[in-house]
Order: structure tokens, then sequence, then C-alpha cells
């Protein structure tokens, strides 16, 4: 048995689109589904469904094998764990976004401290910034901050809070990540699972 850690929220639909359009009926008929339970078994895989920031967690500590995360999330915080492959769902990138005609970026909102540190670190630039938790486009409406460094998908939250993106920072893509161990230990299981996925030929 392998246990697979997924994401219950948007990257899961994406997955699961992903899984409609390459017939993986199997596992679509055990995981498209109104419940509230938190794992599901199909034939040997163990499927669990955690929040986002805490798939990789599950993975480094091996009691998840394998994991499907946002690249957002294991670049915004470090993880002892293999980084497999780029799997093809998921897309969107960060930017810097503000109001159109906003000049300077002295102080940034966002919920991703690390990538906008290490992002205005590079370009030289001296900014503060300030930690939030979400609706992170509220900050440069109120006055809280310049500008907002956050995930853009659509473009329609950006599009309907009148702010626009002024820089690119990243594409954003899910990944599949895998514990160091046991990705040697159960190395067929693993394999067999990849290769229905249909991650590798
Ligand atoms: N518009 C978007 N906003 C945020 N994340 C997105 C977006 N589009 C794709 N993603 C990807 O989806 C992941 C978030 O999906 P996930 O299923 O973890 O949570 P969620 O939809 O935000 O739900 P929850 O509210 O339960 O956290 C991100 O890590 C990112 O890689
Ligand atoms: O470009 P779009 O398709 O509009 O997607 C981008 C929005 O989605 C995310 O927010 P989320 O819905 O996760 O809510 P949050 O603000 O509470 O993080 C992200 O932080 C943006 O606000």
């Amino acid at each position: 048995m392998i246990t697979v850690a997924l994401t219950k929220g948007r990257l899961f639909k994406d997955f699961l689109k992903y899984m409609n359009e390459n017939d993986l009926n199997n596992y679509i008929r055990a995981l498209d589904g109104e419940t509230r339970s938190l794992y599901t078994i199909v034939d040997n895989v163990k499927f669990i469904f955690a929040k986002g920031p805490d798939v990789p967690t599950y993975v480094e500590s091996g009691v998840a094998d394998l994991g499907i995360v946002g690249s957002d999330i294991i670049t915004e915080d470090t993880f002892n764990i293999l980084n497999v492959s780029q799997l093809p769902f998921g897309d969107c990138h960060f930017s810097v976004a503000a109001l159109p005609d906003q000049e300077e970026f002295r102080v940034i909102a966002t919920k991703y401290t690390n990538i906008a540190h290490e992002y205005f670190k590079n370009k030289r630039q001296d900014v503060s910034l300030i930690h939030l938790n979400g609706s992170v486009e509220l900050a440069p409406l109120l006055g809280l901050s310049d500008g907002i460094v956050d995930i853009v998908q659509t473009g329609g939250t950006l599009r309907d809070n009148g702010l626009v993106e002024h820089e690119k920072i990243m594409d954003i893509h899910a990944r599949l990540i895998a514990n160091k161990r046991t990705f040697y230990t159960k190395e067929d299981e693993i394999y067999d699972f990849i290769k229905e996925i249909g991650v590798i030929e």
C-alpha cells in the first residue's frame, strides 16, 4: 500500500479534470464524490486529503509516500522531500499587483513573505513586507500597502478590484513530490502509480 497526499481545494478539482481527460476512471469513481471523509483507498493506493501547505509535511515525515502540491508551497517553505516532476495542471503565476498608476513599491502585503523577500532582495529593492492570510487585494485598496505579491490565475480577482499586474515573478505548476526514503523502498508500487496516472511513459 502507498499513501498519496492530495489537497482538498482547487488543486484537487484540477487533478479530477486531468483524470477525466485521461480516462483514469478507477480513481475518479473513488475520489469524485460528496463526502467529508479525509481518506479513501483504491486498490493499493490510500489517498488522503489535506490542506495544501500540510501536504509536504506528511510527505517529509513518510506517513505519505507521494504528494501533489503547488510549486508555490514548496518554494515558499523548505521541505526535505524529493521534487519528482511537474504535473500538467494547476498552472498560475506569482505577480506584483497594484493600482494601475502605482509607481513605487515600498510596502507590499502578501501571504508569501519568503517568495516576496527573495524577489525584492534579488532586485536590490528595499521593501517592507506585511503578512496577510488572504484577501490580500484589500491591502492596496485600503492604503495598507503600495501593492501585493500574490497568485494570479484567471486575473478575475485583480480585475474585479481595479488592480493590475505590474511585474510577473514566476510561474506556478502542480508538482509530484515524494518521501526521500520510501521512494526507493516502495519503488515498485510508486512506479506503478506514477505510470498509471501518466506522469511517466
Ligand atoms: N487562483 C489560485 N489561487 C490560489 N492557488 C491557485 C490558484 N490557481 C491554482 N492554484 C494552485 O492551487 C493551490 C491551492 O489549491 P488547494 O487545493 O491547496 O487550496 P485552495 O483551493 O486554496 O483551498 P483551501 O481554501 O482549502 O486552501 C495553490 O498552492 C496553487 O498551486
Ligand atoms: O486570478 P484569479 O483566478 O482571480 O485567482 C487569484 C486569486 O485566488 C487566490 O485567492 P483565494 O481564492 O485562494 O482566496 P484568499 O484571498 O483567501 O487566499 C489568490 O490569492 C487570488 O486572490
